[in-house]
């Protein structure tokens, strides 16, 4: 007998809500053919005393996640949180066009690590992962950090900067998985879905 919502044989499609204001996140979804819905969690993104970066941002993923999964327990909800590494400190989203020029001038020349978590969550479960990534930038002097800036791409982005934007002229090799310094490590992202027990064909999420 065919289920209401999805008559296939594999299955019944789950609703997928991602908890996230990115469009960087949505266009990553939906690349991989995940139809969902948007609904941004607001939790507060304060780096904890002595919090390490990969703690922190497994935290807030999960805590993305978790602040719509206990409203919505029949949906999968997927939380994700980027933060760029330098020197041991975590950058986040600039708070203003000197931070920018700043969190820039630091990561010009030389390697840094993005670390991107992504959590899901489904009827009480949750699971969570973080991947990371090595990017050399290529040297920058002022005036081309300044009309980077300029262009306003770095000012909602960690580490100041989108690799799938003018910030692709900027990145001279990165080590690991391109879609996590994006914004959501796609095939980590599967592999915890089907964690929770769910199928994933090439589009479709189903029981
Ligand atoms: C390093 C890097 C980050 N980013 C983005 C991804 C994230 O949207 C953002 C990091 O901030 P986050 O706090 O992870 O995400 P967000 O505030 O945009 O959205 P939400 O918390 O609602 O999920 O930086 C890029 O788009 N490209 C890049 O190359």
């Amino acid at each position: 007998m065919p289920s209401p919502s999805g008559p296939t044989a594999a299955g019944s499609a789950v609703r997928v809500i991602l908890a996230s204001q990115s469009p960087r996140r949505r266009e990553l979804l939906t690349l991989v053919g995940i139809t969902h819905e948007v609904r941004p969690a607001d939790i507060d993104e304060t780096v904890l005393p002595g919090e390490a970066p990969v703690p922190h941002c497994e935290r807030l993923a999960r805590g993305k996640a978790q602040a719509l999964a206990a409203a919505e327990p029949g949906s999968l909800v997927i939380g994700s949180d980027t933060i760029v590494v330098v020197d041991g400190d975590i950058l986040g989203k600039p708070r203003d066009r000197e931070e920018a020029i700043h969190m820039l001038t630091r990561l010009a020349g030389r390697e840094h690590t993005v670390y991107t978590a992504v959590a899901v969550a489904h009827a009480g479960e949750i699971r969570s992962g973080v991947e990371a990534v090595q990017v050399q930038f290529r040297p920058l002097n002022r005036p081309q950090i300044e009309g980077y800036v300029d262009t306003k791409e770095p000012m909602d982005k960690a580490g100041a900067y989108g690799i799938q934007g003018y910030g692709a002229t900027i990145v001279e090799r990165i080590e690991g998985d391109y879609f996590a310094v994006m914004g959501l490590p796609l095939g980590r992202m599967i592999t915890l879905i089907r964690d929770l027990g769910f199928q994933y064909a090439f589009g479709s999420i189903t029981t």
